[in-house]
């Protein structure tokens, strides 16, 4: 529907989709409450994260900034995620988790919104763990820790 791409001057960048910061939040919460629960998840969270309230405050301020553009989120993504035994398994399960959250509460132009910016995000940030753990990845390539380099 080529109406839905037309927004009123104005209108919230998160207008046409539906998003706003209640949806973010029960976005947020509800796949948390998954990857806490999550056998390959789980220990890598619980592991890092101590105070939880504050992790998913800034989360949600995350994407704020990403969706909505409010800029409510400055921090180092990439920084943070260099150091965290992860590898494209747990990518993938990761966005499996969220896109199943997302796509169950919210409606489907939201969903598509999300994931769109989460893939990109998740395959930039596996990249950037490679890199860090000495494995330049070829295009398309995954990691895996325990796949010996090659390079
Ligand atoms: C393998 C999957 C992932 C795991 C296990 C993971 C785990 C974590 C952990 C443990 C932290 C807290 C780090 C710390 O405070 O020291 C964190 C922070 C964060 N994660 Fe992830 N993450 C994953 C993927 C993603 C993806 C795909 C996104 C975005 C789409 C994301 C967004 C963030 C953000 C925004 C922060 C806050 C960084 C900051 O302190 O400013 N994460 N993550």
């Amino acid at each position: 529907m080529m109406e839905q791409n037309r927004r009123p001057r104005g209108a919230s960048p998160g207008g046409d989709t539906g998003i706003d910061e209640a949806m973010i939040e029960r976005l947020v919460r509800t796949f948390y409450g998954k990857a806490r629960a999550d056998d390959l998840l789980g220990p890598v969270f619980a592991a890092h994260v101590a105070d939880w309230e504050a992790h998913i405050a800034q989360i949600c301020a995350f994407w704020s900034s990403v969706t909505l553009k409010t800029g409510r989120y400055s921090g180092r993504p990439m920084a943070r995620h260099l150091p965290l035994p992860v590898d494209a398994r747990h990518f993938d399960r990761w966005l499996a988790l969220f896109e199943e959250t997302a796509r169950k509460l919210c409606p489907p132009a939201a969903a598509a919104r999300f994931m769109a910016h989460a893939r990109a995000i998740a395959e930039s940030l596996e990249l950037g763990i490679a890199t860090h753990n000495g494995r330049l990845l070829m295009r398309g390539e995954r990691y895996r820790m325990d796949a010996p380099g090659r390079n």
